[in-house]
């Protein structure tokens, strides 16, 4: 085996992030392309120092009419390298690219689950990282949506996720591949223009590492963590609020009052999220932003399900349309 400077970073990262430990069980996703193919083979040429067990998952979308031909190359590599291999084949087909996502994601959490791997991990690089934040600043999606991917989150309570390649560009894995010669599956949609993910990798970020930074992409990923370390510590102030003024259905007031901006936004999101049969949006959690300094018996609109946010006296209180104190609001 050839012990690169590749492999040392690797190394380094997963030691000093304690990202995961040795002689652990590790689920790495593979869908065959050069991200996820490179970390499957520095995970094995790392695999003697750390003690690992390692497995693959694919899953098999059923999406392109060549995916039977990407699992079958992923199943003949892992022959080839002795690794085991599960695919799972989508018994429906999926509507769109985030319902695919999240039958990706469920199917690992389930094979980790049932196979007793302690950890999934990923082939996401600093280029996913850079392109999830852009796509998202331009959802509007606020520091949430622009912390997305960090190293490590919980896929189900008690199971990592691991994304360890975030400080590797794809240009770098790409180069891995073609160094060690590895048999990568070109994903036959990744050219196709009409996914707005593609027009970001194939024209925006070109564009900007040729014109403004050709580090844009580590840049933009560096930025993508620094917002995630706010959000978790801003997450974490406002939960901390938020079960000091909640009872039930209402909201106190004058501990909000007091409080910062930030943290009135992240208590409404919060309480919303729990309450509404839906994500609240922008304007959902403005509206009831407002009632914090309002007016005795100022209310909102309907919010999605029918459910009311008004002001009694010192409390918010969000009525639900079946609730037993609909009626009086109405
Ligand atoms: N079909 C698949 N089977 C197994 N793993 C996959 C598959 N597709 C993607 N992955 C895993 O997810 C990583 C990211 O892939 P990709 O960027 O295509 O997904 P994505 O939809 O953008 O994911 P995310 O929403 O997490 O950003 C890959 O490096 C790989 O580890």
């Amino acid at each position: 085996m050839v012990w690169t400077p590749l492999h040392d970073r690797l190394h380094q990262t997963l030691r000093s992030r304690s990202l995961v430990g040795r002689s652990q069980r590790l689920l790495l996703a593979v869908s065959g392309g050069q991200d996820s193919l490179a970390l499957w083979r520095l995970c094995l040429d790392l695999q003697p120092q750390w003690g690992w067990d390692l497995g693959i998952v694919h899953c098999d979308h059923r999406w392109r009419s060549d995916s039977a031909a990407n699992a079958h190359q992923v199943q003949t590599l892992a022959q080839g390298w002795g690794t085991p291999c599960m695919v799972v084949v989508a018994s429906t087909a999926l509507p769109s690219e985030a319902a695919a996502r999240q039958w990706r994601y469920q199917v690992f959490g389930h094979q980790a689950q049932t196979q007793g791997y302690g950890a999934v991990l990923t082939g996401h690089t600093a280029s996913d990282r850079a392109e999830t934040l852009l796509h998202n600043l331009m959802r509007g999606s606020g520091a949430d949506g622009l912390g997305s991917l960090p190293w490590r989150r919980d896929l189900e309570p008690g199971l990592p996720l691991v994304r360890p390649l975030l400080n590797w560009t794809r240009q770098e894995t790409g180069a891995f591949c073609r160094d060690f010669q590895l048999p990568v599956w070109e994903d036959s949609t990744n050219g196709d223009r009409r996914y707005g993910r593609n027009r970001l990798r194939l024209d925006v970020l070109p564009l900007l590492k040729q014109h403004f930074n050709p580090q844009v992409e580590r840049h933009l990923s560096q930025t993508a963590e620094l917002i995630h370390a706010d959000v978790v510590y801003l997450e974490a102030q406002a939960q901390a609020l938020r079960l000091q003024v909640q009872q039930h259905t209402a909201l106190h007031r004058p501990p909000l009052q007091a409080a910062p901006l930030a943290l009135q936004r992240r208590v409404m999101r919060q309480f919303l999220q729990a309450q509404l049969p839906q994500a609240p949006t922008f304007a959902h959690i403005e509206k009831a932003v407002a009632l914090i300094t309002a007016p005795h018996r100022s209310q909102t609109d309907p919010f999605p399900g029918g459910a009311i946010a008004c002001v009694d006296q010192d409390w918010i209180r969000l009525h639900h349309p079946n609730g037993p104190t609909f009626r009086t609001v109405l």
